[in-house]
């Protein structure tokens, strides 16, 4: 058996992603469909999946591949793939964000000619042998209103497509900027206005909670009468239900769509499907050669780099995972994710809320090295794995407050982490540093300065000040015949109490633990390591 790391591509993937993938040395297995079952056996080994928009990937499947690493989509759209579901097994989620954009606003564009020429009707009639010149009369687009709802990749290229049409474009996009607009000729409205302006409505947004049914009968007193509308995103961004109503009753006189909401499309939709006004296709926006070829090329190259760990481009629930490549940030990811092995060990589980202070320039990155710091303090949680993708949320679901502070340097260190643990027993701040290039250590417990490297075993005890302490905890240890590799004592002469940090050569079994900590004086013992 083959120990290269598998990655299955379904729904019709382009073959060109499997070669790219064998030069990396992944086995890419192609499968234009699967039955579930096929599938469940499938995904048991496989590191990947590549899926276009048939596969659901959802709870149930990912819970059946305890390998994966990547979910990749040989597109834009994500909504067949459960984000959150992902995210939680620390899954990260790719896609291909522009390699369809033309393809997609290419048929827009054809689907609004076909709808102003009556293209399709036109050619089915002459097909069945009539001769209907003037049944199919149309109308230009040219000096008309085109309304473009979402004006990113596509939506723009949509837009700059009609222009050159001759059309005037209104858009609505919370996130384009006036100047952007201008500089592609669209005038920037809001919903209201593109409603009330528009001949032809065209959607290109994905499919959220603001978005959908965003043109239903509700929407009816606000449009031109007659509008066209066209819909090559996402099936219920128009209210599937209302559009019959609205054609029959002339608020809407020519639809097209090349998305439904469930796909294949029901039974109940046939009515619509088949109205003489209505021209519809079967999610072929991204359905060229080029296009599926530029994605599959994309997507595998995306995957190959995330499974070496070299680049994480296309990621979807993994933003800091993105980051996390930078060179010069790996000490400070090693150092977080050792502190945070080290705290959850020191503090235990009772803990609510940590606050993270950074100390210097590493608080630039403040995000995605407490992430890391996360990843290590949950690193013993049963939902493995624990990484940069699902570190933050597997906190939030344990009810743990996480806040950071960023600090300009000041005092010894100019760069510091030092976490806050609210609710813990005994030990309330650690402070972390990187000494060189890969020594990282605790220098600070509570208000003392201690300084323990984070490797290792240790053992770390709090302690009443008193002469002998030392003597007789560290005996417990040289009778069990267990060497002490280092050691480091932080004393608080205003309360007399100490904090000291034991490095030993190999784990102390727990009745030697115990010895240790019922010795008197000695008020909180703990063991680590890491
Ligand atoms: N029919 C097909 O085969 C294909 C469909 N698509 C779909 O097309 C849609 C657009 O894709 P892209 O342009 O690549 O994505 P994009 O991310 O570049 O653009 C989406 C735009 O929608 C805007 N937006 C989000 N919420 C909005 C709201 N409430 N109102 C107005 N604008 C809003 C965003 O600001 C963004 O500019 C996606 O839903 C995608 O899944 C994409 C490729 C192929
Ligand atoms: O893979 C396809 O053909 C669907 C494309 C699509 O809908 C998308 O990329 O969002």
């Amino acid at each position: 058996m083959s120990n290269k790391p598998k990655v299955l591509l379904l729904d019709n993937i382009d073959p060109v992603s499997a070669e790219i993938l064998a030069g990396r040395g992944i086995n890419g297995e192609l499968y234009a469909k699967l039955t579930p079952a096929e599938l469940e056996a499938h995904i048991k080994d496989a590191a990947g999946i590549v899926v276009r928009s048939a596969t659901q990937v959802d709870e149930a499947l990912l819970a059946k591949a305890p390998k994966l690493k990547v979910v990749g989509r040989a597109g834009v759209g994500v909504d067949n793939i459960d984000i959150q579901a992902a995210t939680r097994r620390g899954v990260l989620v790719m896609n291909t964000p522009d390699g369809n954009t033309i393809s997609t606003a290419e048929h827009a564009c054809g689907l609004i000619l076909s709808l102003v020429r009556n293209i399709p009707n036109a050619v089915e009639s002459l097909k069945a042998g009539r001769w209907d010149r003037k049944k199919y009369l149309g109308t230009e687009v040219h000096g008309k209103t085109l309304g473009v709802v979402g004006l990113g990749k596509i939506g723009s290229g949509v837009a700059q497509r009609m222009l050159a049409f001759g059309m005037h474009v209104v858009g609505f996009d919370p996130y384009m900027t006036n100047e952007r607009a201008r500089e592609l000729g669209i005038k920037l409205v809001d919903m209201d206005e593109l409603y009330a302006s528009s001949d032809i409505i065209t959607v290109h947004t994905p499919l959220t909670d603001k978005t959908r049914n965003l043109i239903s009968k509700e929407q009816a007193p606000k449009l031109k009468k007659g509008v066209k509308l066209v819909n090559c995103a996402r099936g219920g961004i128009f209210n599937e239900a209302d559009l019959l109503d609205m054609l029959n009753d002339g608020t809407v006189s020519e639809l097209a769509l090349d998305v439904y909401s469930t796909e294949p499309p029901t039974d109940d939709m046939r009515a619509l499907l088949e109205h003489p006004h209505v021209v519809c296709t079967p999610h072929l926006g991204a359905s060229t050669e080029e296009a599926q070829e530029k994605v599959a090329v994309q997507i595998a190259h995306q995957l190959a780099d995330a499974l070496e760990l070299k680049d994480f481009k296309g990621s979807i629930n993994g933003k800091s995972i993105a980051l996390s490549t930078n060179a010069e940030l790996q000490p400070y990811l090693k150092l977080a994710e050792q502190l945070g092995r080290f705290c959850i060990q020191l503090a235990g589980w009772n803990v609510k809320e940590l606050t993270i202070e950074y100390t210097g320039k590493c608080g630039t990155h403040a995000e995605v090295l407490t992430d890391a710091f996360l990843a290590g303090y949950l690193h013993q949680v049963d939902e493995a794995p624990v990484n940069l993708i699902n570190s933050r949320y597997l906190a939030d679901g344990k009810g743990i407050k996480i806040r950071e502070i960023k600090e300009s340097s000041s005092g010894t260190f100019s760069e510091l982490m030092t976490v806050h643990i609210g609710g813990a027993e005994a030990f309330s701040r650690v402070s972390g540093a990187v000494f060189g290039d890969s020594d990282y250590r605790v220098v600070g417990i509570n208000s003392l300065q201690i300084e323990v490297q984070l490797q290792g075993n240790l053992i770390i005890y709090k302690n009443v000040d008193k002469p002998g302490m030392l003597a007789a905890v560290s005996s417990k240890l040289a009778e069990n015949d267990i060497n002490i590799a280092s050691l480091s004592l932080g004393r608080n002469p205003a309360n007399m109490r100490a904090i000291t940090a034991i490095a030993i050569d190999k784990p102390a079994e727990k009745t030697i633990l115990e010895e240790m900590a019922s010795v008197d004086g000695v008020e909180y013992l703990t063991p680590i390591s890491l």
